[in-house]
């Protein structure tokens, strides 16, 4: 599983890290995404442009004998960031780690927007709940959906740890990948994400309520988004914390700055806390004087984003049996 920094530029002003793990799509080998936060399989294909293809693997269905096109299928997706993709549909065999499910939907990109060309992905793999996928006439189910009935355990586990290797965990969790012992937080799968309950938040050791808030685990989103009012508390901890127009979002003077931890509830009963030294995401610009947070906006809404920031701390434990949310502390 190879951690990497896309060149990409997209809508939000960080660079897009993303976890990528390569599979087998009917024998050929491709960097996928793999996304708690949304429910297509789409690869990189032969029908897209020369230039879209440069430095990527490509899916060649013509020499796979194992594919079959899904005749009239279209699929079309738009992610947060301002990014998509859009294309053809088929089936074919598709192997993660030792688990081979036959006639998985693979959806063929015709088309990709361009933070995607310079990104090292070949593409994505949904491992959200299969209600949001974007496949029409029929939607069709995510990889895990469909594997799930053999596996050992109907769970997968995501260990994303800084700066490091990770990996996906298919069917049982790995005693490697973490310490003490998970705590569960029921999930809602109504609107197609593994979200939970989210009601509060403690930093500076005060805790702040958020009434009828939830938070979506989400390995595609790089950050922490939450909502405003968290955000400002936050950074009101934060000497010389300001919220930048030009440079897209919560900055603060990269030197003596020590940043508090973040403990976000999840669930009924318990927090998460994340340590200040992960919420330091990078450099805001070229002279290094301005750090970018790693909390960032939400935007609107009650719905907080809990993304790769919060897999650098916690094995992050996705169960069909519930559905539930586990976590423990790398
Ligand atoms: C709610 C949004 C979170 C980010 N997304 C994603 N990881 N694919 C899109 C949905
Ligand atoms: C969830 C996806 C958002 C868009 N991505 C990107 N621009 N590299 C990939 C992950």
């Amino acid at each position: 599983l190879k951690k990497r920094q896309d060149t990409s530029t997209p809508a939000v002003p960080y660079q897009q890290v993303e976890y990528l793990v390569n599979i087998a799509v009917a024998g050929q080998k491709l960097n996928l995404d793999f996304d708690t936060g949304s429910a297509d399989l789409w690869v990189f294909s032969d029908s897209l442009p020369a230039s879209s293809k440069k430095g990527h693997n490509i899916y060649t269905p013509s020499s796979s004998p194992s594919y079959k096109v899904l005749s009239g299928h279209k699929w079309s997706i738009a992610y947060a960031d301002g990014s998509g993709a859009s294309g053809t549909v088929g089936t074919d065999t598709v192997t993660i780690g030792g688990t081979s499910v036959t006639n998985q939907a693979v959806e063929l990109a015709d088309r990709i927007s361009s933070s995607f060309v310079t990104d090292g992905l070949d593409g994505l793999l949904g491992l959200s709940f299969s209600s949001i996928n974007t496949v029409k006439p029929t939607q069709q189910k995510t990889w895990f959906d469909n594997a799930k009935a053999s596996l050992s355990s109907p769970l997968f586990a995501a260990y994303l740890p800084f700066n490091a290797n990770g990996a996906y965990d298919f069917g049982y969790l790995d005693s490697a990948h973490y310490s003490g012992t998970p705590v569960y937080a029921p999930v809602d799968d109504t609107n197609g994400f593994w979200e939970v309950a989210s009601t509060s938040y403690k930093v500076g050791g005060t805790t702040h309520s958020l009434p009828g808030n939830t938070g979506i685990l989400d390995t595609g989103t790089t950050l922490a988004l939450m909502v405003d009012s968290a955000v400002s508390a936050y950074y009101a901890q934060v000497s010389g914390a300001v919220n930048s127009r030009s440079l897209g979002g919560w900055v603060f003077p990269c030197k003596g700055t020590t940043l508090p931890d973040l403990s976000v509830r999840l669930g009924p009963t318990n927090y998460a806390t994340i340590p200040g030294k992960l919420l330091n995401f990078q450099p805001a610009d070229a002279s290094g004087t301005q750090c970018y947070g790693g909390l960032q906006s939400v935007g609107g809404g009650t719905m907080n984003v809990y993304g790769d920031v919060f897999f650098n701390a916690f094995y992050g434990i996705f169960d069909a049996n519930g559905p539930r949310f586990g976590f423990a502390p790398l």
